[in-house]
């Protein structure tokens, strides 16, 4: 599980999250859905330890992780795939894979799996990674963060600028990844993508969690939910 408990992250004197109380349990797909700036991106940070906590609590695998650094957090199984996807463009893609490969953990997923689920990699696998269109560079980036087997995967927005095709090909991803075991927080803007996928979703609008519920009660309130998102609460 990963979770925060009533955080707040500041960005110098600016309060980017104030008291976010939000979870994901090991085996569950939660979503983080919010317009522009709400929050999202500093709360996946804020769980992966790359931005500390000025109240409240950060916890993974039922353990106090608020005074961690970023590599403990990531030894006990949470990896982060940014929404600016760090592959390096001066590596091929093998090499890239290879690279996530030396990172922690045994378990399911190796080079030939992440592969076999992402069938266009090996077909690049000579490629530099300054070569890989948009959607390239997203699949090298998720199967990197997968070859550490990680026990939370936080996705920063994967599907954003991509085609549909594709988009539907990372949501069969996904999907496997959480049944071989792995738990998801996934970030994104819209609702498209969280309702195919999450089990449970979070709306958060400036800095501070403003719905949260199951899917079955986010497609029963779809148009308030819809409305916080674009227009925020108070309308
Ligand atoms: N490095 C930073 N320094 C100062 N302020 C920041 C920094 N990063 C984000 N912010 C501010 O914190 C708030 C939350 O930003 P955040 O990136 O978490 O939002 P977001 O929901 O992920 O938005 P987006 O969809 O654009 O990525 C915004 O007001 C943003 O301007």
């Amino acid at each position: 599980m990963i979770a925060l408990e009533q955080a707040s992250v500041q960005y110098g004197h600016a309060l980017a999250l104030g008291d976010v109380t939000l979870r994901a349990d090991a085996g569950e797909i939660v979503a983080i859905v919010g317009r522009n700036g709400a929050g999202k991106s500093t709360t996946l940070k804020a769980m992966a330890g790359l931005l500390p906590l000025v109240r409240g609590r950060r916890m993974v695998g039922g353990q106090d992780a608020t005074h961690l650094a970023v590599e403990q957090i990531s030894r006990l199984g949470v990896a982060l795939v940014p929404d600016t996807r760090r592959i390096f463009p001066n590596l091929s893609v093998l090499e890239n894979l290879r690279i996530g490969a030396l990172a922690h953990r045994p378990g399911y997923w190796t080079v030939p799996r992440v592969l076999d689920i992402f069938p266009r990699l090996g077909e690049r696998i000579a490629f530099g990674g300054d070569q890989l269109s948009g959607g390239e560079q997203q699949m090298l980036a998720i199967a990197r963060a997968l070859l550490g087997n990680p026990r939370m995967l936080l996705l920063d927005e994967p599907t954003e600028g991509l085609a549909p095709l594709i988009v539907n090909h990372l949501i069969g991803v996904f999907a496997e990844v959480h049944r071989q075991g792995t738990g998801i927080v996934l970030v994104e803007q819209n609702l498209k993508v969280p309702m195919r996928l999450a089990q449970r979703q979070y709306v958060l609008d400036h800095g501070s969690v403003a719905w949260e519920g199951s899917t079955a009660q986010l497609i029963a309130q779809r148009e308030q939910v819809e409305s916080i998102i674009t227009l925020g609460v108070s309308a």
